[in-house]
């Protein structure tokens, strides 16, 4: 059974991170099967996010917001350890899926991010046809039978609530393709590896509004099978898609909680000025 989720303390300040540890809460638990435990990052000396707990139920949508800078993107990277990538930045604390700790440093991060698939705020195309930016994946996997791949292509791309568009030009260039659609596909890309995990950061931001009313659509029909992250600046859309909302300020995370409760009845004062600000 996942582990209730607490929210945080009314009068705590964002400096004493107001989330209790995971061994204050969860004592002689396993951990959650999607969670992070003390999690901190840094560029250098710099502590970027600061002690994070938080865990991510099965099937749902968790929204991550806050003003810039806070460290959202930062934390929503680290889930997939694509952190590592960026030279200074190193990590403390946990990140726990089915009972592996990810920050291991015999972590198969290759393997970790078909798990946790990404997708980020511009849409990011290979230069290749629609048909081999949904095939690449699975064919490194070592996927070869043309059946095989004609079957994932097509199961992706209408997971992606983007077959219709393209199913008579599939051997067109990718780049061919609208902002929207191009990012539908970069979903359907992530999707064609079977993940367990989607982050998504700021998806719909470069979007119009059709096109992001179709990826949130997409994203409503996705957390069926999947645990969905999102990083979004819009609170209308946090409102509207996530089932969790958790509030970033200065790299600590404030408040966490159902997103009904947050955006109607915030405990912490910061997330009530943010939130109020940001809605009013
Ligand atoms: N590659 C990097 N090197 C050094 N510092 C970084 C790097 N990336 C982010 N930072 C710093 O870490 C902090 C958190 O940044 P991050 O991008 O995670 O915030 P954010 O909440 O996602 O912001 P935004 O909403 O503007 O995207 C900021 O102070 C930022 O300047």
């Amino acid at each position: 059974m996942e582990h209730v989720i607490t929210r945080a303390a009314k009068t705590a300040t964002p400096a004493t991170s107001v989330q209790s540890t995971r061994s204050e809460q969860l004592a002689g638990q396993a951990p959650h099967p999607f969670s992070t435990e003390d999690l901190s990052i840094y560029y250098g000396s710099f502590e970027a996010v600061k002690k994070v707990n938080l865990a991510f139920p099965e099937q749902t949508v968790t929204a991550l917001i806050g003003p810039s800078g806070c460290g959202k993107s930062t934390f929503l990277r680290s889930l997939n350890r694509m952190n590592d990538e960026i030279a200074s930045s190193s990590t403390t604390g946990h990140i726990w899926m089915d009972g592996q700790d990810l920050t291991a440093p015999e972590t198969d991060v290759i393997k970790l991010r078909q798990q946790i698939g990404m997708v980020w705020q511009r849409p990011n195309p290979f230069y290749k046809s629609i048909y081999n930016n949904i095939a690449f994946g699975p064919k490194y996997r070592g996927v070869r039978k043309k059946k095989q791949l004609d079957e994932i292509v097509e199961s992706s791309l209408r997971k992606a609530a983007l077959w219709d568009e393209v199913k008579d030009r599939l051997h067109d260039s990718a780049l061919a393709l609208s902002g929207g659609q191009q990012q539908r596909l970069c979903i359907a890309r992530a999707l064609s590896v079977q993940p367990k995990i989607l982050l998504l950061d700021e998806p719909a931001s470069a979007l119009d509004p059709v096109s992001t009313g179709k990826v949130e659509e997409l994203i409503t029909e996705l957390k069926k099978e999947l645990r969905i992250v999102i990083v979004t600046h819009n609170m209308q859309q946090a409102a509207r898609i996530s089932d969790y909302t958790a509030y970033f300020y200065v790299g600590s995370l404030v408040e966490h909680g159902k997103t009904n409760d947050i955006f109607t009845n915030p405990e912490n004062e910061l997330t009530q000025e943010y939130i109020m600000g940001r809605f009013g």
